[in-house]
């Protein structure tokens, strides 16, 4: 049997793989690096996450066979090798990996080989939940309480041994250079004990702290859910253990929430979802200002480079940029989201292009006209300014009063622009 591995790159709670190591006496784990997909700043994120679930599997008895190419073709090339009699994967929702799973499917038929596609990459399988009368669910509310009372998946270990088949070549690694990212290490070692650290010191403090900017009172998982290193079902599961954790198992089902939107709206990442009269701005200028974090508006600024330097931001601070550019500055939200889509660690299909167009007014928000004003949200959610002096150097001698308005600091920061003119502003 064949395991095509995507977004799945883990072995604890991996359906797909604990069913194949149980009823197949061979299993190949397949990793297809498929050069139309261009995995941006995340490439050294997914080798490591690749090195560690090779790592992972050799210690079960396995290996990771990695190859290059056309996944479908490669996948059925792999398959007549080993005279497997299946390929499984774990069902995904993007435009691309929907094509891929269809040409699949259609190729095993002709094969006579079984397909079949397993949940994992999100709590509760999208599409399962539907609404009366609708084919998803399009406010978030009440798929919050369908999501809730329906019953989740139970969450599997490792399988005890994985067989591969004799002879097989494993295959090297894709090249993986490095992103300027230090701190976030891919792989589901590093993220199992991410996780079991952030349940027993963090989660508690959550419901409060979360939109806390300068703390870094959020998991970071992202990045880890983003490659299936840590199975979302599985951190769900476990938080619910805790006390105080409704508000955290909540964004969990945000993710679910945007990726059954993604599957019933393939066009998520180029069509309005819900279309808007809006008359978007060509100003070069401002979007090159917005990416540099060079506004002049300091939260906003601050966000920005930390994406730069990190390949992460806060989700406050996704808000605050994303509001800023759309609102503010009239910049189209694929300008945004393509930014983003390049820098994030955890950039997917689904949550990127569904909070892009929820923070435009174009998506899911109930109230799409409402804007966020920067410099309140600085002061409510940066009070100090600490967050704003770590990632904007040139104002880190600046008080607390004038951390958020450098503008009225005489004399002027060096190095630091006015902020860019907006509606409200000039
Ligand atoms: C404009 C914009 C773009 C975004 N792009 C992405 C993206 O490409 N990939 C991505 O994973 N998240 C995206 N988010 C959502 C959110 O900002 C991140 O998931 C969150 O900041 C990740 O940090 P964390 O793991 O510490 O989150 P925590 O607060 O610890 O939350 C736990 C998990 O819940 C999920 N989650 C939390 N908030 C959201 C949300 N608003 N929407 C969907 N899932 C959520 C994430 O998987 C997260 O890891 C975006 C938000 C905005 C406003």
């Amino acid at each position: 049997m064949i395991i095509l591995h995507n977004r799945d790159l883990r072995v604890h709670d991996h359906p797909a793989l604990v069913e194949a190591c149980a009823r197949a006496r061979h299993v190949v784990p397949l990793f297809v690096a498929d050069p139309a997909i261009r995995p941006r700043h995340r490439a050294g994120f997914l080798v490591e996450a690749l090195e560690d679930l090779r790592a992972s599997l050799r210690d079960l008895g396995g290996d990771l066979v990695v190859r290059h190419g056309d996944p479908v073709a490669e996948a059925l090339r792999v398959a007549g090798e080993t005279r497997a009699s299946a390929i499984w994967a774990s069902a995904d929702v993007s435009a691309y990996a929907r094509a891929r799973e269809r040409r699949l499917e259609r190729e095993c038929a002709a094969h006579r080989l079984d397909f079949r596609l397993f949940p994992g990459v999100t709590v509760v399988p999208p599409g399962l939940l539907r609404p009366a009368g609708g084919d998803h669910y399009r406010v978030f509310t009440p798929y919050w309480r369908a999501w809730r009372d329906a019953g989740h998946r139970q969450v599997t270990g490792p399988p005890p041994l994985v067989r591969l088949p004799p002879g097989i070549e494993p295959g090297g690694l894709p090249p993986g250079p490095r992103g300027p990212y230090g701190h976030l290490r891919g792989g589901e070692t590093v993220a199992r004990r991410r996780l079991d650290l952030w349940l027993k010191l963090c989660l508690a403090d959550y419901a409060d702290g979360h939109d806390e900017l300068a703390e870094d009172r959020t998991s970071m998982l992202s990045p880890y859910l983003r490659f299936g290193c840590v199975s979302p079902g599985e951190v769900a599961a476990r938080a619910t253990g805790y006390p105080g954790a409704e508000a955290f198992v909540r964004q969990l089902c945000w993710r679910d929430f945007f990726h059954q939107v993604a599957l019933a709206f393939p066009d998520l990442p180029r069509r309005d979802y819900r279309p808007r009269r809006v008359d978007w701005s060509e100003d070069g200028h401002a979007a090159d200002a917005w990416r540099a974090g060079m506004t002049g508006v300091p939260i906003v600024d601050a966000g920005m480079r930390q994406l730069r330097t990190e390949g992460w931001m806060h989700n406050r601070a996704r808000l605050i940029v994303g509001s800023y550019l759309t609102k503010r500055l009239g910049i189209h939200w694929r300008v945004g989201g393509e930014h983003f889509a390049d820098l994030l660690l955890d950039g997917d299909v689904a949550n990127n292009w569904g909070n892009w167009q929820w923070v435009a007014g174009t998506g899911n928000d109930t109230r799409p006209n409402r804007a966020l004003n920067p410099l309140r949200q600085a002061r409510r959610f940066d009070p100090d300014g600490d967050y704003v002096r770590r990632h904007v150097p040139e104002l880190a001698a600046l008080p607390a009063s004038l951390i958020h308005e450098p503008w009225k600091a005489a004399p002027k920061v060096p190095g630091y622009p006015a902020p860019l003119p907006t509606p409200d502003n000039g």
